[in-house]
């Protein structure tokens, strides 16, 4: 999977170097690549923003640079064209499901706003390059897409075949079988006088399986009681 972010702050992705994307990306099954949208600028102040059409506080991104760059990053020939997503505080909501989708595309380009936004007809040029979705992390105020760029990166780059070294650890996850995930213990037995679940030690596959399907349940139950069905 080829992934370009853009970003007046391309140095907010350096931590995608580290650890198990970082493997991804030195052994090509992840190629990452950001880039900073002020190299498509041609002002002497490489200039992105602007005051709005309408009035109203802050600014908005010119549409120009992000033209120019998805242009160029559309350009290379051949194979599907690319998902353009762009983190947006009035997108569809990022889940699990939607990272699974994601994770099956050949190339993703991420366009991460900042200032009041993005000249709405970027999102509209984009769509005669490829698929455009506007994705939220949830609803709360991020001050750019940056790092909800982050956040969709990982959820969608751990999902490549390859990337997470175990692909048993994939399937127990929260959300991944609609309820959030049984709670984990390991060594020692005792603690600070908590002891581990005496199930977990009998060594009672059948019932183990049963006891942390309940612990699943009950979990989703008081705490995210809209994921469960009617
Ligand atoms: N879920 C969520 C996304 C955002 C977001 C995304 C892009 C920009 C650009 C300027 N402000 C932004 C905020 N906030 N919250």
């Amino acid at each position: 999977m080829r992934v370009d972010v853009v970003s007046i702050f391309p140095s907010y992705f350096d931590g995608l170097e580290l650890s198990l994307l970082g493997k991804a990306r030195a052994s090509g099954i992840l190629e990452l690549r950001v880039h900073d949208l002020r190299d498509w600028t041609s002002d002497r102040h490489r200039t992105v923003d602007d005051t709005p059409y309408g009035g109203g506080a802050g600014m908005v991104m010119k549409p120009e640079p992000w033209g120019l760059a998805l242009d160029e990053l559309t350009s290379d020939a051949g194979g599907d064209a690319p998902t353009i997503i762009f983190p947006s505080p009035a997108g569809e909501v990022f889940r699990q499901a939607t990272a699974r989708q994601l994770a099956v595309r050949e190339h993703l380009i991420i366009g991460c706003g900042r200032y009041e936004g993005i000249d709405e007809r970027v999102f509209e040029y984009a769509a005669t390059l490829g698929e455009v979705r506007l994705m939220s992390l949830g609803d709360y105020v991020l001050n750019g897409g940056e790092v909800a760029a982050m956040a969709m990166i990982e959820a969608v780059g751990r999902l490549i075949p390859g990337v997470v070294g175990n692909p048993e650890s994939l399937v127990e996850e929260s959300h991944e079988d609609g309820l959030l995930e049984y709670p984990s213990y390991t060594k020692p037995s005792t603690w600070r006088e908590r002891a581990v679940p005496d199930v977990l030690l009998s060594g009672n596959h059948g019932a183990i399986v049963s006891w942390r399907r309940e612990q699943q349940i009950e979990r989703t139950r008081t705490r995210r009681p809209d994921l469960l069905p009617e």
